[in-house]
């Protein structure tokens, strides 16, 4: 509670606005809701996303009404049915479509920003599952701690927090919580790292939750810094990007404006091999017959005259998830 009293206070100086939490059920946010009812009994509200994708989904949302109920917070239910096309996983989707409802619903209760309840741990299963991607900086900074989407902003109080000491917080006050049986399902990644590997690297490193989290923080600065040379040499290469100026810029700084200026043009999923490809023909490109035509992410990338363009794919573009 000390953590997300000193948090709020920084963060919502002045606000006097709802303090809405994104409530799944679970234990980390059962806490979160807990605490914040504590803090703010009068500005708290409860907002629950129910994705239809388990038959569990509605024992869900009756314990989350319950819980509600019983404490007189005032919740707001959202239903969505996550379909994924056919490249994208359903996770993705699921999660792309709550963060969306959780926006939708912050915003129906007057609320600027919503609540999420990611600990310690979750931070360090995002920087695992990123290394098994092989994942660059944007990945390996893992969650952000604040972050704004579809319009309202998304906090993480407790990403310090030892997920451990919530649950033994929660058990000592005799609050109940939902065990989400998918996250046992060890067919996803995620629930391998955390059942399998994390008690292993606890054993051998004790410290490893703090330092890899300190890690992710050293990361999410170097990428905040990239971010921000990103958009000032895309200031100075013009949209579309000159190819005579990115040629001044060095390779790196050239591949770092370059998945800026795609990320904006909707190009989704670009690889690696893909960029070095287009960083191999901007080197190259020295006359004026030269040609690029290269498949970048779900499209096109090509030169007309002095600038690059690209197009995506009909009906690819889209937010990078
Ligand atoms: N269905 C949902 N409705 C509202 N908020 C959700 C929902 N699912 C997740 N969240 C929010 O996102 C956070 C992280 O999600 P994640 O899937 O890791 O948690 P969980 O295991 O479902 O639940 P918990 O973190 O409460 O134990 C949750 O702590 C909660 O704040």
């Amino acid at each position: 509670m000390a953590a997300l009293q000193r948090l709020a206070d920084s963060q919502t100086a002045g606000e006097q606005g709802p303090v809405a939490v994104a409530y799944s059920g679970g234990a980390d946010s059962t806490a979160l809701l807990l605490a914040a009812w504590r803090l703010w009994p009068q500005r708290v509200c409860a907002l629950h996303v129910n994705h239809n994708l388990q038959p569990a989904a509605a024992d869900f949302e009756r314990h989350v009404r319950r819980v509600c109920a019983d404490w007189g917070i005032p919740l707001r239910v959202r239903q969505v049915r996550p379909t994924p096309a056919a490249r994208d996983s359903l996770e993705a989707v699921a999660r792309e479509a709550r963060y969306a409802a959780l926006a939708s619903l912050a915003r129906e209760a007057g609320a600027s920003t919503v609540w999420l309840a990611h600990h310690r741990q979750d931070q360090v299963e995002t920087l695992l599952l990123a290394l098994t991607r092989g994942a660059g900086l944007p990945g390996l900074a893992g969650m952000p701690r604040h972050m704004r989407r579809h319009g309202i902003g998304f906090l993480r109080p407790w990403l310090d927090v030892d997920g451990a000491a919530l649950r033994a917080w929660l058990d000592a006050h005799g609050v109940s919580y939902v065990d989400d049986p998918s996250n046992q399902d060890q067919r996803h990644t995620r629930n391998r790292i955390r059942h399998r590997l994390l008690p292993v690297l606890q054993e051998s490193f004790p410290a490893f939750a703090q330092t890899f989290a300190r890690s992710a923080r050293h990361a999410a600065q170097a990428q905040a810094l990239l971010e921000e040379m990103a958009q000032a040499d895309l200031q100075a290469i013009g949209q579309p990007p000159n190819i005579r100026r990115l040629q001044a810029l060095s390779e790196p700084r050239q591949a770092n404006v370059l998945r800026l200026w795609l990320r904006q043009a909707g190009a989704r999923q670009a690889s690696e091999a893909q960029l070095q490809q287009v960083l191999r023909q901007i080197a190259a490109c020295r006359t004026r017959g030269h040609r690029i035509h290269l498949r970048v992410g779900q499209g096109y990338l090509w030169r007309q005259g002095e600038v690059l363009l690209y197009k995506p794919d009909e009906g690819a573009a889209g937010p990078n998830l």
